[in-house]
């Protein structure tokens, strides 16, 4: 199954509403929501307020992405929304396991997050734990940033290590996601991804919400037919 997310922050900010009804329009699967510190990165984003208020606006399950120092005080702050998921990164995690436990507490996804640089590896310990895992492909923080194209080696080891275990954690991708750069990824196709300026919000073309959408759906569904076929 393939699903996809916008990134909310990415979004008309003055007209979030109509934002909300136009993606649910497209069919649109989940709701990225990057909460940001100013501390983790360099930029403020996304308070819970505002994502409550979101989420009580729209049928479209949140995913709540903290990009954020300390997640165990994001995870407490966060949680009450119940959204269908929450990404901790793990590089700035003292206690991986006491952040999974923690969301699970509160009947949410547990998701971890990896920045571009950090290593596969990192994660496995965790595997069996989660639901999620969230590559960034952009160090995070703004959008508009240029694909990291060494993502593409973790994606076909982790892709190699799922591929021998029982419980396989959804993996979701995140950073100038668009055409040409599902392209990069088609041989190790991730299941989740995250839509921002770079193919949905601000395009200069006159296709509608739905179009772009749709358009990125067929393009991985040929190349899941392609692979089928080989
Ligand atoms: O989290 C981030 C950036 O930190 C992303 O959600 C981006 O905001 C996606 O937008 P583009 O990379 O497509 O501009």
């Amino acid at each position: 199954m393939t699903y996809i997310a916008a990134s909310i922050m990415c979004g008309n900010q003055l007209n979030i509403g109509q934002e909300l009804i136009k993606l649910e329009e497209a069919g649109c699967d989940m709701l990225h929501c990057d909460v940001m510190d100013g501390i983790y990165v360099n930029n403020l984003a996304l308070g819970p307020e505002w994502i409550n208020d979101v989420k009580n606006a729209t049928t479209i399950p949140i995913d709540i992405h903290l990009a954020t120092i300390n997640p165990m005080k994001y995870i407490q702050m966060f949680a009450p929304i119940k959204p269908k998921y929450i990404s901790f990164h793990i590089e700035v995690s003292e206690d991986v396991m006491g952040n999974i436990k923690k969301i699970r507490h509160y009947g949410i996804k547990p998701s971890i997050a990896l920045n571009p640089e950090t290593k596969i590896e990192e994660v496995i310990p965790y595997l069996s734990e989660i639901d999620r895992i969230l590559m960034m492909t952009v160090n995070p923080g703004f959008s508009g940033q240029s694909f990291n194209s060494s993502v593409l080696r973790k994606l076909e080891t982790l892709s190699d290590i799922l591929s021998n275990r029982k419980h396989k954690p959804l993996i979701e991708v995140d950073g100038n996601i668009n055409v040409e750069t599902i392209g990069k990824m088609k041989k190790n196709l991730p299941d989740i991804f995250v839509l921002g300026t770079s193919a949905l919000f601000h395009q200069k073309d006159e296709m509608s919400y739905a179009q772009r959408i749709e358009r990125i759906r067929k393009q991985i569904q040929d190349y899941k037919q392609n692979d089928i076929l080989e």
